[in-house]
């Protein structure tokens, strides 16, 4: 059954719409909504580089009346700026009315509304999703896929969600985004006292490892999350040196983030929440405890920065979709692996050894 949303209607996507492929994470995948023109002539579509038009799949016709008294409301036009997010085909994730309805209950309170992605939900023609997943075999084919994703589609179901695009300027000024993952900005309560690794450093030490993947491949954290949260700019810039070199971030820009974030309290106060929320270690917890399932959520969100050449702009949270019981198992996996193989005791060393802010200590 679909959990409640108030009183809040869920549009149809509408058929006029275009999707422009723009990125996924391990659940789901995003898409850039471009909004013809009333009089026939797509101007907006057309500054989009070559390729993104190329891919860009047209929603079906779809002859509901709603949809049509949408139209006459001009209600497209409320789709311009924003992306669709929808869900992949995997059984650890959460639908998205239920996800919405647990964001909004459980994590949107412990945030300024300011600080937050907003989602909303909209309805699905399923046939879209059929023909977006076409595309996305296609794209697979096309090297234009992350390798990593290759093999996992759309799930066919009728809701996904829109929000804002960061990327897109109300006022068309320019800016980019820099996304970071927090992750464990506490070392994990099950690691050993012993312990000279954060569990992201941890982990990724552990992949690394076991991995023949390029760093790229595995997408794994390239910094010590445990230094994000430092109020030291050098220590900070040195933190994030290799990920700003592998987004050819440029110096001005690298400065304009380390200054914002040597000086977040929204860090901070997610730190705060990861300690508090819920004390107890995967191997302890209750995997139906709604805590605990937030803290398990902040260890995983994103941090999107805002900037402009003039510094950062704004920084909001995303992909606060509160994680299912049904992760448990993995969880418990990781952690055991990570305790009993010695992963947090052990460091790498070469090109690949990355400092965690624990080895010092
Ligand atoms: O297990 P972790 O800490 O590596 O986190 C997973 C993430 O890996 P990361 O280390 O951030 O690259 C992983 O991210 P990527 O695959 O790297 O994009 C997912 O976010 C995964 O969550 P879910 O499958 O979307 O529910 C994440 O799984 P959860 O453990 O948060 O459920
Ligand atoms: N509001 C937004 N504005 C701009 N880009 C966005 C926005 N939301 C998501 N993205 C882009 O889409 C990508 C995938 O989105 P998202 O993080 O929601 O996917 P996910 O599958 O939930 O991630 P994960 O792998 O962490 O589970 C992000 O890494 C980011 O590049």
């Amino acid at each position: 059954m679909s959990p409640p949303l108030g009183s809040e209607r869920v549009l149809q996507l509408p058929s006029e719409l275009k999707l422009v492929y723009r990125a996924e994470g391990a659940a789901n995948l995003v898409y850039k909504i471009v909004v013809p023109e009333c009089n026939g002539v797509d101007s907006r579509i057309l500054g989009l580089p070559e390729t993104e038009q190329e891919d860009s799949v047209e929603t079906k016709q779809c002859s509901s009346k709603i949809l049509a008294s949408q139209m006459n409301e001009h209600k497209v036009d409320s789709f311009h700026g924003k992306l669709l997010r929808l869900r992949k085909d995997q059984t650890h994730t959460t639908a998205p009315l239920q996800a919405l309805y647990d964001f909004r209950r459980y994590l949107a309170p412990l945030f300024r509304a300011e600080e937050l992605i907003h989602p909303t939900a909209v309805q699905i023609d399923k046939a879209l999703l059929l023909d977006l997943n076409t595309e996305l075999r296609l794209l697979e084919q096309q090297n234009k896929r992350p390798i990593i994703r290759a093999g996992m589609y759309l799930r066919q179901e009728s809701y996904g969600t829109i929000m804002d695009d960061l990327g897109h300027a109300p006022d068309n000024s320019s800016r980019i985004i820099i996304e970071l993952k927090p992750k464990w900005l506490l070392q994990s309560p099950d690691a050993p006292r012993t312990a000279r690794r954060c569990r992201t450093c941890a982990l990724r030490a552990y992949r690394t490892a076991a991995t023949t993947q390029s760093p790229e491949q595995r997408r794994i954290s390239s910094f010590c999350p445990l230094y994000l949260i430092s109020p030291n700019e050098a220590r900070l810039s040195q933190a994030l040196h290799r990920k700003f070199a592998e987004e050819h971030v440029s110096a001005q820009i690298q400065q304009h983030v380390v200054s914002y974030l040597a000086n977040s309290s929204l860090l901070q106060r997610i730190r705060h929440l990861q300690a508090t929320l819920y004390p107890v270690g995967v191997l302890n917890a209750d995997p139906n405890n709604t805590d605990f399932l937030t803290v398990m959520t902040l260890r995983d969100c994103s941090l999107f920065l805002m900037v402009s050449a003039d510094g950062v702009i704004g920084a909001k949270l995303g992909d606060l979709d509160m994680k299912s019981p049904a992760r448990m198992k993995h969880w418990i996996a990781t952690e055991r692996q990570l305790i009993d193989g010695c992963w947090y005791d052990m460091s790498l060393s070469g090109t690949e050894h990355i400092p965690c802010a624990l080895e010092g200590s």
